[in-house]
Parts: structure tokens; C-alpha cells; sequence
């Protein structure tokens, strides 16, 4: 039995991941991390049944010592996800990271402190597979074509921009592509940020949008042609299945992963 605790269960996420973890057959959910008093379990909570007895903690360091989880799952806020990540890591439970956000430095850090921890970690930008196959189809795409803009579309509550899906696909495309400045070279914005933001000359935009849930196109012109690599997710049940995979997978590493497609 996969002993998981929650950050960020009362969010849009964590709902859906207190559920999946609940049923599923080989996790056991045994507490959650708030950073504010909301009750002593989640079944006290209206978001869930009463017979959720989850104990909630305050303190990481209370919620190791009482519950020894072997996994924490992070679907919190950028402002709080690389404390937590470090924290579990120095006391040797596996993060799980869905939480987006994250700098460079962070991420090289934390890549760090777990293999010095010899710590399994998984900070997944996107846990929904059909994601994963966009940025691995964007990949491969962006070695014949390297004109690209990356589109992302994601629901106006969302706090980080780009997302972390377009920052990762812009990385992987990096991988195979050369620096490239794209449009014409004296071009001029007459509204600030109309041509999106800049990765390495690739151009993402970011839209916010009540009713979106989570999408993004990469868009690749050539002469004369377009293709478009699409993916949307249409509720937060698309990302379960990955955080499944993610939590079954990081009790056997001993060292960071940064994207699913790396696992898979
Ligand atoms: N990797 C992936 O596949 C996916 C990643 N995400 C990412 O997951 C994160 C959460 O998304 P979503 O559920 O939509 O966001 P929500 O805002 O709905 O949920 C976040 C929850 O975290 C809580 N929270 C904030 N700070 C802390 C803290 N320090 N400790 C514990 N809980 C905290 C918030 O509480 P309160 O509101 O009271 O402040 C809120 O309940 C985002 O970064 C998002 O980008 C989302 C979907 C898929
Ligand atoms: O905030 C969200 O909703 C999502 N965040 C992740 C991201 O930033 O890419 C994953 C998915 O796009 C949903």
C-alpha cells in the first residue's frame, strides 16, 4: 500500500485527485497539507462525504511525523509549490507535482537536492497522456519546421502564465530547434505584448477565458502550409490517470523527473 498525502485537496485538482486516490486499490490517502485551519478532516468539509476521515495538517513536519506518507501530491500554487517540493524531499517523501510555475533555477535545484536526497520526484507540467503526446508530436514536428507559435488556452482562474505546458513544449521544441527570431525583423508592436511572449524567437500566447478548461495548439508554418498539433482537455478527470501512473511510479526512482514524457 502507496501511502499518499494531498496539498492543495480543497482546490479544482485536488478534489478530483482526493477522489481517484481514495479508490483506488493500492493508494491510501493519509492526510492532507492547508496552509490555513479549515477542519480536522476532509470529511468535515461540504466538498466531500463524511466518511472521508483524512486528517488535515498545517505543518509538514506534523503530518510526517504522524502519518509517514511515502508520497505527497502537489496541486497547490506557485507560490508554494517549490517549498513543498524542497520540504518533502528533505524528509524523504516523493513529491508529485502537478503544480505549475516553476523557474529554471527552481527546477535545477530541486533536481539537485533529489539526487543528493536519493529521492524520487515527478514535477509533471501535464498529467493528461494525450498532453504528453502533443508536446512529443510538437517535438518532432519542430525538426522539419521551424517556424512555430504555441498557443495555450486555459480558464480565467488560472495564476501562472505562460502555462506550464507551453513552457515545457517550447523546451522540448528547443531541444531540436535553433535560436530563431520569427516575423519580420522590424516588426512593431503598437499594443504591448500582441505578439506573445518570447522563447528562444517562438512566440507563446497565453488566453484566459471563463468556460476553458485546459487546451493548446502548436501552430508550424511553412511555405505554402500549416499544421496544427491540438490537444484539449475537457474536464480535470484527464489528468487522473497520470497522477495515478506518477504515484505508482515515483516509489521505485531515486532521482527528478521533469515531464511524463520521460516515463512513459
Ligand atoms: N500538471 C497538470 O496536469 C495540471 C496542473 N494543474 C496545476 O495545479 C495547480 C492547482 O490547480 P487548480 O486545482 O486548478 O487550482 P485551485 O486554485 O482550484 O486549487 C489550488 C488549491 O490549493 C490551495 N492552496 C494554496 N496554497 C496552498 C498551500 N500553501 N498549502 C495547501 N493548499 C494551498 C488553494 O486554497 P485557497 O484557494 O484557499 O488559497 C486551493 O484550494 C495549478 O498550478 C495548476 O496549474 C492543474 C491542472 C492539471
Ligand atoms: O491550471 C491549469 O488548469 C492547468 N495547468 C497546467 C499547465 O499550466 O500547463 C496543466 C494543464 O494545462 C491545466
Amino acid at each position: 500500500m502507496i501511502k499518499v498525502a494531498i496539498a492543495g485537496a480543497r482546490g479544482k485538482m485536488g478534489i478530483a485527485a482526493v477522489h481517484t486516490v481514495m479508490k483506488r486499490n493500492g493508494l491510501e490517502l493519509v492526510a492532507a497539507l492547508d496552509y490555513k485551519e479549515v477542519g480536522a478532516t476532509l470529511g468535515e468539509l461540504e466538498l466531500f462525504p463524511s466518511d472521508y476521515q483524512v486528517p488535515i495538517f498545517t505543518s509538514f513536519e506534523e503530518l510526517v511525523a504522524q502519518t509517514k506518507p511515502d508520497v505527497l501530491i502537489d496541486l497547490t500554487s506557485p507560490q508554494s509549490v517549490y517549498e513543498h517540493t524542497k520540504q518533502a524531499l528533505l524528509h524523504k517523501v516523493r513529491p508529485v507535482i502537478g503544480t505549475t510555475g516553476f523557474t529554471d533555477e527552481q527546477l535545477d535545484e530541486l533536481t539537485q537536492l533529489a539526487q543528493e536526497q536519493k529521492v524520487g520526484c515527478i514535477i509533471a507540467p501535464n498529467f493528461a497522456l494525450g498532453a504528453v503526446l502533443m508536446m512529443k508530436f510538437a517535438k518532432e514536428a519542430a525538426k522539419y519546421f521551424d517556424d512555430v507559435e504555441i498557443i495555450e488556452m486555459h480558464h480565467d482562474k488560472k495564476l501562472d502564465a505562460p502555462s506550464g505546458t507551453g513552457v515545457k513544449t517550447a523546451q522540448m521544441i528547443a531541444e531540436v530547434r535553433q535560436v530563431k527570431v520569427q516575423g519580420h525583423p522590424d516588426e512593431h508592436e503598437t499594443i504591448a505584448g500582441s505578439r506573445g511572449g518570447d522563447f528562444d524567437g517562438m512566440r507563446i500566447h497565453s488566453v484566459r477565458l471563463p468556460g476553458l478548461v485546459a487546451h493548446q495548439q502548436v501552430l508550424f508554418g511553412g511555405e505554402g502550409q500549416l499544421l496544427t498539433i491540438r490537444h484539449d482537455s475537457l474536464n480535470r478527470e484527464s489528468f487522473m490517470n497520470g497522477i495515478v501512473f506518477c504515484v505508482e511510479t515515483v516509489v521505485g526512482i531515486e532521482h527528478l523527473v521533469y515531464g511524463l514524457e520521460n516515463i512513459l
